[in-house]
């Protein structure tokens, strides 16, 4: 029997790759504690305001301030805007009488990490790259509660050696769906044909230029190869170029909510590797080719690594993504439907489902 839990403060935003888990994560206490307050804290900018109140949970916008550049306890003397954060969070921790924070990074979370150990309250953090984010490394100076999401994580990051791996909380909608059984709904929600493969396209969830532009450009080898594309443009894409008198389908959508749709519809996967996206292609065992943003310190790269080691995807240098390359081995791939098979399943034996109650638990123990 779980002890039980009245309030919690979670914080996390600035793009999907945080939010998303923090989403998933409040279901989860929703789920085992129907009464429970659960209040987010979220930044002025992030996609935090449009996602949160969507899912229905309440979010509370905190002052935005500037991290300094190196991790360091000078916080606690940067009066002006980090105060001012840190304030406000403290006074909506106060207001709910929280009884834990839980963090999931972002430039937001420090405040709340900071306000929690003034009040020393518990606090975990949970924590998806290597390197570990800047916010959540600065959390790390308040606790020593930090979960991570892969194995990878404990060998590869000094900082996380001593971290619980609970794996990453995802929404039920991709967890508890039966592709095969959601395929034929999805495949008429988007328009698409049943008789033929469909690749799936996501550069996470701003999108990716690079992947749209290259995608596109291919869209007539594509479509002359019998292969139909679902093309998530992404939330902060500039819209590109598909041409009309395609004779498949090639269908563009600005971006997807229920993102389970576009998983089920789809037989391959061309992503980025942010590690939530990596996280749900093999808790489905998505056969998928990464293509990892090559400016933020090598993370998405060692995020798709490991699955693709273990033959779950392909990797491809940013910079190879081009029509060529995609007439060279998408084209090939996506209709070898043996090798999909194999890759699939070789991708559902490193990924998991049960991140939300592995971090549950985790909590809980940081309260009791
Ligand atoms: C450029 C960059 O720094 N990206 C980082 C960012 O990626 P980003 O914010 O893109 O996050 P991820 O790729 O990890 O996750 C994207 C999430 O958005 C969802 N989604 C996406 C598109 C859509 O239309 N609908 C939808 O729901 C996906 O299902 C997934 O849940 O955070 C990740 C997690 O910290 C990091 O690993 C990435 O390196």
């Amino acid at each position: 029997m779980m002890s039980q839990l009245r309030s919690v403060v979670l914080a996390g935003g600035g793009t999907g790759g945080h939010i998303y888990p923090l989403l998933a994560f409040a279901d989860a206490l929703r789920r085992h504690f129907p009464q429970i307050r659960i209040t987010t804290l979220g930044s002025p900018k992030g996609m935090e305001n449009q996602l949160i109140p969507a899912a229905g949970y309440d979010l509370r916008v905190i002052p935005a301030f500037q991290l300094p550049r190196a991790l360091n306890l000078d916080l606690l003397r940067t009066p002006d805007r980090m105060y001012k954060s840190a304030a406000a969070a403290g006074e909506i921790i106060d207001e709910v009488q929280a009884e834990v924070v839980v963090g999931f990074g972002g430039y937001v979370s420090v405040p709340a990490y900071l306000a929690a150990w003034r009040r020393e309250l518990p606090i975990v953090i949970h924590e998806v790259n290597v390197p570990a984010g800047v916010a959540n490394r600065m959390g790390m100076k308040f606790t020593k509660r930090v979960a991570v999401g892969f194995p990878h994580q404990l060998e590869q990051a000094e900082s996380l050696r001593n971290a619980r791996l609970v794996g990453v909380p995802l929404r039920t909608g991709i967890t508890h769906m039966d592709r095969p059984a959601l395929r034929p709904q999805a495949l008429y929600h988007f328009g698409l044909r049943p008789d033929l493969p469909v690749l799936f396209v996501s550069g996470g969830s701003s999108g990716a230029r690079t992947i749209n532009l290259a995608v596109a450009a291919a869209a007539k080898r594509l479509a002359h190869a019998g292969i139909q594309v679902l093309h998530v443009q992404g939330g902060r894409n500039d819209p590109f170029e598909v041409p009309h008198d395609l004779p498949v389908p090639y269908v563009v959508v600005p971006y997807l909510s229920e993102m389970e749709l576009g998983y089920a519809a789809a037989d391959l996967m061309l992503c980025r590797g942010g590690a939530i996206t990596v996280a749900e292609t093999t808790a489905l065992g998505m056969p998928a080719i990464y293509v990892p943003y090559p400016f933020s310190n090598q993370e998405q790269r060692r995020n798709a690594l490991p699955v693709v080691e273990s033959g779950g995807g392909l990797l491809v240098d940013n910079s190879e993504l081009t029509p060529d390359w995609i007439e060279r081995n998408i084209i090939p791939l996506a209709r070898d439907r043996q090798r999909l098979g194999q890759m699939g399943a070789a991708a559902a034996q490193y990924g998991r489902r049960d991140g939300d109650e592995a971090l549950l638990r985790y909590v809980l123990e940081a309260v009791s």
